[in-house]
């Protein structure tokens, strides 16, 4: 049961694009198991999506939903497009039109999706509004990451990166590091990596001393200027147009292999691997992106005594507030940010302390840890339904 998503959905997606012609875009959404609650997790357009990501970035839903032990299951959704080529009209037209492919599977009872890279709060929006035209109501709750104006929740903006800003907390505590004029470097400058970089600055202190995008990074070991660092990025769509007084230009493996305290990975799959791990100096790496690090990278990590926060314990900030928007959608109320804020520290510190109990008890690293909790969950929660015997 566990091996397999339990369903999955293939769409063609016809688009009137702005010059008159139609494009046909290929879409997916995968429910992988829902055992524990309606499926959840986030949508990505991009140019290499394939459903193969799709499918294990939904399986990470499971666990990480489990993990925080919310009453939810997991899934995600792709598209496989460019949405830096589109324009405003073509990507409102393209998310409506994966909104017409999948409305049957999704709900607020069967499957809520949200945002995740290259989807933003503003696709939330003309998605939960094509849900509504097409099932005749206000239907709020079938989608979460929308702005404050239509139900979003306060807070989940930064939510991905403070979530994991809790478990970096705790994790300093255990390992005796002062975050107070820590190190950091950073890998992804969208909505993860960037609060990441101003929470590091803010909450502890901390001195962000390198970010990257998708077309390099810069760097200064006396600690960034993340205000014109922003600024720059807004204006040029990238970090690299930083002046070159104050900053050099590292490119993204350069960045992973600084002798940083903490590494930030908040970008794509796959960037820690057996050939760079070795290099790897930072005593925490803190998974804000989901798969970032590779099985075999794991292991050496692990042996090196790096104290890895693995993904679905670390960004689960971002499910957790979706969470907390669903719950506010069904009584129609909005909590103020401190109350969004408070629970989710709560949530996080509890699942950080299971996990790390649990990687002391059976002496495994903190990753497998997390999957003896998530996935105990997710069988108790089938045997109980009755889907798998009880033996
Ligand atoms: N947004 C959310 O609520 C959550 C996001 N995540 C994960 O966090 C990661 C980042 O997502 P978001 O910040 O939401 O996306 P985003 O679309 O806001 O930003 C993505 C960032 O990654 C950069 N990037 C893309 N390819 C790159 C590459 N090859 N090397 C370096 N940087 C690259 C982009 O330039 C951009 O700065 C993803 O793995 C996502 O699944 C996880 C949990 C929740
Ligand atoms: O907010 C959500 O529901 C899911 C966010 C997401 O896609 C993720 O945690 O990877």
């Amino acid at each position: 049961m566990l091996k397999h998503p339990m369903r999955e959905l293939h769409v063609s997606i016809p688009v009137r694009m702005d010059d008159g012609s139609t494009k046909v875009f290929q879409g997916f959404r995968v429910q992988y198991n829902d055992a524990k609650g309606p499926a959840k997790g986030g949508i990505r357009f991009h140019p290499d999506e394939t459903i193969d990501t799709v499918r294990a970035l939904a399986a990470w839903m499971t666990w990480k939903c489990s993990l925080l032990d919310l009453p939810l299951g997991g899934g995600k959704g792709g598209v496989i497009c460019n949405p830096k080529e589109l324009s405003m009209t073509e990507l409102e037209r393209l998310s409506r039109g994966y909104i017409d492919r999948i409305w049957q599977f999704i709900g607020p009872e069967k499957d809520v999706p949200a945002p995740d890279v290259y989807t933003t709060p503003q696709i939330m929006a003309w998605m939960m509004d094509e849900y509504s035209k097409i099932t005749g109501k206000n239907e709020f709750g079938c989608i979460t990451g929308k702005p404050l104006c239509i139900g979003g929740s306060c807070g989940r903006d930064d939510a991905t990166a403070r979530g994991g800003m809790f478990t970096i907390r705790e994790a300093a505590k255990e390992l005796g590091i002062d975050l107070s004029g820590a190190t950091v470097a950073i890998q992804g400058y969208g909505n993860a990596g960037c609060h990441a970089s101003f929470l590091c600055r803010e909450l502890f202190g901390s001195r962000v001393v390198a970010i990257s995008d998708s077309k390099g990074g810069i760097y200064n070991k006396d600690g960034l200027d993340l205000e014109l660092a922003c600024s720059v990025k807004k204006e040029t769509c990238t970090v690299v147009n930083s002046p070159r007084k104050t900053t050099v230009k590292i490119t993204n493996e350069e960045l992973l292999e600084l002798d940083v305290d903490i590494l930030i990975v908040a970008a794509l799959e796959n960037v820690i691997t057996k050939e760079n791990a070795p290099r790897i100096k930072a005593k925490i790496v803190a998974e804000l992106a989901n798969g970032p690090t590779t099985p075999e990278a794991d292991e050496i990590l692990y042996k090196k005594g790096v104290h890895v926060i693995p993904d679905f314990l670390c960004n689960a900030g971002g499910v957790t507030v979706s969470y907390f928007e669903m719950v506010q959608n069904i009584d129609r109320y909005c909590w103020d940010v401190e109350e969004v804020r408070k629970r989710l520290d709560a949530r996080m510190t509890r699942a950080y302390h299971s996990v790390l109990e649990t990687s002391k008890d059976y002496n495994i690293n903190m990753r497998q840890a997390a999957y003896v909790v998530a996935v105990g969950r997710v069988v108790e929660a089938m045997k109980i339904r009755g889907w798998i015997g009880t033996d």
